[in-house]
């Protein structure tokens, strides 16, 4: 058993128990981490009025911040109210010092200005705030908050508040939460983050600033007290868990919206308007509570149809080598898998289509589905069943015309953003990995475990004639290969466990008697 990671969250407490620290603590409990609190106020609020906003002294939150540290370290602090200046001032001198004795720690900050019963917690500027805003890693404001934070009007973009607020204060990842934005029917939620700078992402090699953008239908409930902070709370939470900033970020989001519609029939029993607090509940594994991810990329390729299937015709797609050469293809091909996958890296480009070439006629001879990777123009010259794309190639590679030509497309994703993404995409096949530590490729920090394997999993729709089949890949080997077809995926890819087989055949005979 994994220790629960601690989380603290430093925020004040509403006596209704919607809001603030009543919030972060159902929300933390809800997702399996363990939360220390520290209270900055005592607010006297109901549903309807905030009364008033009494600060705790500084001195006690020395205390209980240098009791904590002794035997509750975090990995993530979550600040939420912050009432007067002396509590500015404290809190960037204990972060700053804490950052130095546990370096990867991370610091998200909910700026909770307004009250959304009316009424104002504190009355800071922004430049009283700065030197805390300087020294935060994440930010978390709606829409208003957001619009005050950088003083930009009404009707600025989420966008541009967003990137805004990362310019002005240097923040490494800022959510415009959409949750107060006008529009009806949706619910945008933005984040603009600076790849590789909080410690789960340190294996990226990109250093641009990216956007993620995803779209929830609007669910009106009247029980959504403290949603905003159960949202940031969440986030630290899933960030405390170890998932990179999008996948904390879509899992959060969604553990947003599985609340709001728990509570929808209690909403609707209610004759008058009522605010009631947000139900916390645990882990969001329903797909319907997902939102749909909004980049370029779905934007670009909205109205693309499927790609053809894989014609299983009710069969499982089973073992799925990937190797390097034509000797393996040579030495696989009569052993009658459904699918192969030739990933051939760093060779010239005559010898590399002259491969292609070769290993397209030869699987003709053979009912296994040949994948070609990367090489998607090469893929299509020569007619290869399928090609198989990884996320940094998507971008670069023209799917209209790999879906023209009647190839398949296989997909890889790592975690629920991109699996979500790929999904919208209708791709032949989605792979997910890496499941388990692979010395095959570097995959560090992308490591996913069985649970969210499953998690992700449980993603696709309901009904399985929608469902893309799913591939499992990385570090699966004979002793594993029975709990990762356990949660119910459709095929384990495979190299080393094939190519470095005392017996190739024997390995491949014994994987394929799992499935
Ligand atoms: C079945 C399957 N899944 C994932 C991958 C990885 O593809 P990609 O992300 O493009 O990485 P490279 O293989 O190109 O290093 C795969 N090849 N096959
Ligand atoms: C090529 C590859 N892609 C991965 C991904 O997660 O996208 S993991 C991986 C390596 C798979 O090799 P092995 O079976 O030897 O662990
Ligand atoms: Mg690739």
């Amino acid at each position: 058993m994994k220790q629960k990671p601690i989380i603290w969250t430093i925020s004040g407490s509403d006596c209704s128990g919607g809001a603030g620290i009543a919030a972060d603590i159902k929300t933390g409990h809800g997702l399996g981490v363990e939360v220390c609190h520290l209270i900055t106020a005592n607010t006297v609020q109901n549903s309807v009025k905030l009364l008033s906003v009494n600060p705790v002294a500084i001195d006690i939150l020395q205390q209980q911040f240098d009791v904590l540290l002794e035997d509750k370290p975090p990995s993530v602090i979550k600040i939420g109210l912050v009432a007067i200046v002396e509590q500015v001032i404290w809190l960037t001198q204990v972060i700053k010092k804490i950052k130095l004795t546990i370096p990867e720690l991370i610091v998200v900050y909910d700026p909770v200005g307004q009250a959304s019963v009316g009424g104002h917690f504190h009355s800071l500027s922004r430049a009283e705030l700065r030197p805390l805003l300087n020294i935060v890693d994440v930010i978390t404001p709606n829409l208003a908050e957001a619009q005050n934070l950088v003083q930009l009007t009404d009707g600025a973009h989420q966008a541009a508040l967003a990137q805004a607020i990362y310019q002005a204060f240097n923040i490494k990842a800022v959510i415009v939460k959409g949750g107060h934005n006008d529009n009806p029917q949706q619910c945008l939620d933005y984040c603009y983050y600076q790849l590789n700078q909080l410690k789960q992402d340190n294996q990226d090699k990109t250093h641009q600033p990216i956007s993620y953008q995803l779209s929830s239908k609007r669910i009106t409930s009247h029980y959504s007290h403290g949603g905003g902070c159960s949202f940031a709370t969440a986030f630290a939470s899933f960030l405390a868990l170890g998932y990179l900033v999008r996948d904390a970020f879509t899992l959060s989001k969604a553990f947003i919206n599985q609340g709001l519609q728990a509570s929808i029939k209690q909403s609707q029993a209610k004759q008058h308007q009522y605010y009631g607090a947000f139900e916390a509940l645990s882990w969001p594994t329903n797909a319907v509570d997902f939102p749909k991810v909004s980049e370029e990329l779905s934007r670009q390729y909205q109205d693309l149809p499927a790609f053809n299937s894989l014609n299983l015709n009710g069969r499982k797609l089973g073992l799925y080598p990937v190797i390097d050469s034509i000797y393996w293809l040579k030495r696989l091909l009569p052993l009658g898998l459904e699918i192969i996958q030739l990933r051939v890296k760093n060779l010239a480009d005559d010898e590399l289509e002259h491969v292609i070439s070769e290993a397209v006629e030869l699987a003709k001879d053979y009912d296994t589905r040949l994948f070609i990777n990367d090489y998607w123009q090469l893929a299509i010259k020569y007619g290869a069943y399928g090609v198989h794309i990884g996320q940094e190639d998507l971008a670069e590679a023209d799917l209209h015309s790999i879906q023209q030509s009647g190839i398949r497309l296989g997909i890889s994703t790592h975690g629920c953003y991109e699996f979500l993404l790929a999904q919208q995409l209708q791709p032949s096949y989605l792979a997910i990995g890496a499941i388990f530590p692979t010395t095959t490729k570097d995959m560090t920090g992308q490591i996913q475990g069985l649970n969210n394997l499953a998690q992700v999993l449980s993603l696709r729709p309901e009904q399985q004639e929608k469902q893309t089949p799913v591939v499992a890949i990385g570090g699966i080997n004979i002793e594993r290969a029975p709990q990762v077809l356990a949660t119910g995926v459709d095929s384990i890819a495979v190299v080393t466990a094939i190519t470095k087989a005392e017996n190739p055949e024997l390995a491949v005979a014994e994987l394929t008697a799992f499935l």
